[in-house]
């Protein structure tokens, strides 16, 4: 009987015959399954590898039209939009209590820029390598949570356009939809709150600061600062008890009754205004820190025109800070009256673009607005009419007082975080003991510093400035302060001596 070709094959001792030995073993074993084996078989298997892909195709598609009748009828969706903070709040949640739980083997890496830093980011790149950010990526997760099963899928149609923007980081740049089986929308309801209150501890000890994004579309989280004390910013302590008492009052739930019974629109309005580096913005900061708002920063001269300041305006949420950073800046009729030269750093907004949007609806709704400059002396009367000013505030040059402050916060020690705080408490009584030997000593440095100061003169960051140097030595502070002085005043002499060479006006 003739042989089937492949037994024959098999038998061929020039295909087969092993020329290692170790290839022996699988010879003997291919021949076994061989001499089993029937062409009818092995072209069915054939047949049925060439149909799984068809077939997996069509299950694919039946589950998807399955998938979205059940998701029209047997569960309820809620969807949040791109970019809007609940988004963030809610993808923030996900990322943290589903994804990275599961151990999430889908990422996307990018350059890790600093949002600071976005304008100089090819010459950042070239100049040292970067640390790589890992963003933990999903389309679909289901998870409980509760008793109740809930998916979240975001739309990857804007993930590629937010992930060019490298201010992006990784969330609330893509719609969301969250969804739970049952008809009522009330189990999603309850989980974007517990979202909402994770994001809540999360920011408790932080101040989030919103910018317009590089294309000026959209508010975006531009930072997420420490929270900074207000005694940290050093001015004239009435001035800042009064501004502090103010504000409270104003947030008080009581007062805002108290406004919509008389008919008075719900706002609150502020002036800081004094030289530059004498914390204007970081006691805006230090403030929505100390009252719980988010921080809203407007640089007036960057606004394209008045349509994008009423835009702005119009998506701020209430209750928050609004910072109008050089104000001065605004567009007035008196300025085409100007020469060119001075028409170039103004806003492309004018001042009743301004008017408009402090006055508008949304300014109701107890926002505070702050505005800074540096020359009050430019602002027009209407601007700051009370209304829309109730309260000016100036930061000017540090007193010796300030100095003092400013000097004791430099040099206290941090008890909390010194590596000698022990838990045995004979010790952390010696430990507290010498530390107020220490303020004392500190005390008396203090005002040794402070004297040698001349009242009124330097900035407070001037002074900062001085203390990054001796940062850890107040003795060699106090020993290096009046050569600083002398040479600061002396560099002051010559750039106004300068100034006036230049034939313009100090
Ligand atoms: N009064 C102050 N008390 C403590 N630190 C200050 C004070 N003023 C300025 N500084 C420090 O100086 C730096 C610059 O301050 P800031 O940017 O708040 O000043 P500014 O008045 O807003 O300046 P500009 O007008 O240029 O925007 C910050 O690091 C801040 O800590």
């Amino acid at each position: 009987m003739a042989l089937p070709f492949w037994a024959e094959a098999i038998g061929r001792p020039t295909l087969l015959t092993p020329h290692i030995h170790d290839l022996g073993l699988v010879k003997d074993a291919l021949e076994r399954w061989a001499s089993g084996l029937d062409i009818t078989r092995l072209g069915s298997l054939a047949a049925c590898v060439s149909v799984a892909p068809v077939v997996w195709r069509f299950l694919k598609a039946a589950w998807g039209e399955s998938y979205g009748w059940i998701r029209q009828f047997f569960m309820a969706t809620v969807t949040v939009p791109a970019r809007d903070p609940l988004n963030r709040t809610v993808t923030s949640w996900v990322m943290a209590n589903v994804v990275q739980h599961r151990g999430n083997r889908s990422f996307t890496a990018r350059t890790r820029v600093h949002s600071g830093d976005v304008a100089d980011r090819a010459a950042l790149l070239k100049k040292k390598r970067r640390e790589v950010q890992y963003l933990p990526h999903f389309e679909t997760t289901y998870f409980w949570h509760g008793s109740c099963l809930y998916f979240v899928s975001r739309s990857l149609d804007s993930f590629h356009a937010s992930m060019s923007d490298p201010s992006y980081d990784g969330f609330g740049g893509e719609e969301l939809t969250i969804g739970c089986l049952g008809w009522s929308t009330n189990p999603i309801k309850r989980l974007i709150q517990t979202c909402q209150e994770f994001a809540d501890m999360q920011t408790e000890f932080f101040v989030v600061i919103y910018a317009r994004d590089r294309y000026g579309m959209s508010w975006q989280p531009k930072a997420r600062k420490p929270i900074r004390r207000v005694d940290t910013v050093h001015f004239d302590d009435g001035l800042k008890q009064a501004l502090l008492a103010d504000i409270r009052t104003y947030l008080d739930p009581s007062t805002r009754r108290l406004y919509q019974s008389r008919s008075m629109p719900y706002r609150r309005g502020y002036l800081f205004f004094g030289p530059p580096g004498t914390g204007k913005s970081s006691l805006s900061t230090a403030l929505a820190g100390e009252f719980g708002l988010d921080l809203y920063e407007v640089k007036i001269p960057c606004v394209a025109s008045d349509q994008d300041l009423e835009q702005m305006f119009h998506e701020i949420p209430p209750q928050c800070i609004v910072l109008l950073e050089d104000v001065d800046a605004i567009w007035t009729d008196r300025d085409s009256e100007k020469d060119e030269s001075l028409a170039v750093a103004r806003s492309n907004c004018t001042l009743s673009g301004l008017l408009g949007v402090l006055d508008g609806v949304g300014s109701a709704e107890g926002r505070i607005v702050i505005m800074t400059t540096n020359k009050p002396d430019r602002l027009d009367n209407a601007l700051v009419r009370p209304g829309r000013v109730d309260m000016k505030v100036m930061l000017g040059n540090i007193s010796q007082k300030s100095a003092e402050q400013m000097f004791i916060r430099m040099f206290t020690p941090d008890i909390e975080s010194s590596p000698l705080v022990s838990k045995d408490q004979h010790e952390t009584r010696e430990l507290h003991e010498e530390s107020l030997l220490e303020l004392n000593t500190l005390r008396n440095l203090a005002f040794q510093f402070s004297s040698q100061i001349p009242e009124d003169t330097f900035t407070p960051s001037q002074l900062q400035g001085f203390f990054q140097l001796h940062l850890n030595n107040a003795t060699e502070a106090v020993d290096n302060i009046a050569h600083w002085v002398e040479r600061e005043l002396c560099r002051t002499l010559l750039d106004d001596i300068s100034v006036v060479s230049e034939g313009k006006m100090p």
